[in-house]
């Protein structure tokens, strides 16, 4: 049966904003308070998903969320109409308006960890939503993303979900970011690679000093329990404490992989000779031949790395068996990144070819093409059981530009945020957009 790595992209949201709320990610803290511009921010991810599609890759999309999160802000004490809500939160802490208005659910690599069928023990596709619990402003998403995902993986014959784990620190999970997953082919079993940044429980694990390690050892171990992952299918290996610290927040700023690929920074990991000869091992019991291109740090730096973000690439299979690898033009705009990726090209090895977009708008926050999308990988038969609503077209993507066009300002500060008619124009577009993308009642405001 054929089988396909499907990319769902995130759909940018109208608040889309600079709050400098990430602490430990570069961009977003450099680029606080700038104005942003939602409209630009979500026709580039859009031009990304057509690029993608127009190529003859299967495309989704997953919807954004309702922002600013008035729920959040009640139960942290705000009361009132909606509008007043908004009003005494930003007269009294802008800071938890700021990030209850934050457009962050884009970066959907962070929304959940995906299981593909071949690799689960009840040969369903699993899902579970990350509870993105070292942020406040991330850990608001997962209620919202569980439905949304339930609405567009209905089918319970073939999709199960999983809650978030517990919102403590000691379980904080990111979701696909630390997760990576080697095959042979889509459809056949792999080994998932989790990546954790330190442990809860066991002191003998190093951790990052200066930067919060958002994802732990337990939480990787509880969604690989969730997802009935076998021994024989599952590696988990520690980031490198030192490079989180330089603002490698999450493992696909580093790394990525794809199908028996893993292409990586020479200090991305620890113990990376065992790990790699453990993947090897792996992989190989299940018919895979596990090959790595490590990026010596005397060719790009971690500092290169980390601006031009050019580990938080896609790295896609084509047709003929070669790689393609899509990365933000960040990476143009670095000399030693752009040679690196010249030779590498040239060198004749399973990369061919690298295309560059232009993803500014989400990059200023840190999230390049790899965190705007989360990537499923399906049998043909779990593919046609998907909502065919999600599924991108022509005419989907002509109606979510006009859509945008329609619903979106070019300009957003601080100030706007304040703005009770924001959460208004939000609602707005989010009722359209449930009915453009058939997604149901998903959104607090529509099943409240
Ligand atoms: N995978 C990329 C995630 C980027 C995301 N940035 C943010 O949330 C920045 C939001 C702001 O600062 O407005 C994060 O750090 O989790």
């Amino acid at each position: 049966m054929k089988s396909f790595e499907v990319n769902f992209d995130g759909l940018v949201g109208p608040t889309h904003n600079y709050g400098g709320l990430s602490f430990g990610n570069v961009a977003s803290q450099s680029n606080s308070q700038q104005a942003s511009n939602p409209k630009e921010a979500a026709l580039q991810g859009l031009e990304k998903m057509k690029a993608l599609m127009d190529m003859g890759f299967v495309q989704g999309v997953l919807a954004p969320q309702e922002r600013p999160d008035v729920s959040a802000l009640r139960r942290l004490g705000f009361s009132g109409s909606d509008a007043h809500v908004i009003q005494q939160a930003a007269k009294e802490a802008m800071p938890l308006l700021v990030a209850s208005c934050s457009a962050s659910s884009m970066w959907v690599a962070n929304a959940a960890t995906v299981s593909p069928s071949a690799d689960t023990q009840d040969g369903r596709v699993h899902f579970t939503a990350a509870n993105l619990n070292c942020k406040f402003h991330r850990s608001i998403e997962h209620p919202t993303t569980s439905r949304v995902l339930s609405a567009m993986f209905a089918d319970q014959q073939h999709f199960a979900h999983h809650g978030a784990l517990p919102a403590v620190a000691q379980f904080g999970d990111e979701g696909a970011a630390n997760h990576t997953r080697f095959c042979r082919d889509y459809g056949e079993a792999g080994v998932e690679f989790f990546v954790f940044g330190r442990s809860a429980f066991d002191s003998r694990y190093p951790a990052p000093q200066k930067y919060p390690a958002r994802q732990t050892l337990e939480a990787s171990q509880a969604v690989a329990r969730l997802h009935g992952l076998s021994e024989a299918g599952v590696v988990f290996a520690q980031q490198n404490p030192a490079v989180i610290d330089q603002g490698v927040f999450h493992n696909d700023v580093i790394a990525v992989g794809n199908g028996e690929l893993l292409f990586h920074h020479q200090d991305a990991f620890l113990n990376t000779d065992q790990m790699l000869a453990e993947l090897q091992a792996k992989l190989s019991a299940r018919g895979g031949n596990f090959q790595s291109i490590c990026v010596p740090r005397d060719q790009v730096a971690v500092e290169d790395a980390v601006r031009s973000y050019l580990f938080n690439s896609q790295l896609l299979s084509r047709a003929d068996g070669s790689m393609l690898l899509i990365v933000p033009e960040e990476c143009r705009a670095n000399p030693r990144v752009w040679q690196y990726l010249q030779g590498l090209t040239a060198a004749g090895g399973p990369i061919r070819e690298i295309k560059v977009f232009d993803l500014k708008q989400s990059m200023q926050n840190g999230g390049g093409p790899a965190c705007l999308r989360l990537r499923v990988a399906l049998k043909e038969t779990e593919l046609a059981a998907v909502n065919p609503g999600v599924i991108m077209t022509p005419a989907l993507y002509d109606a979510l530009t006009q859509w945008v066009n329609t619903h979106y300002r070019d300009a957003l500060r601080e100030s706007d945020l304040a703005d009770p008619q924001l959460l208004l124009e939000c609602r707005t577009a989010l009722d359209e957009l449930t009915q453009i993308l058939k997604l149901g009642a998903v959104y607090p405001f529509q099943i409240n």
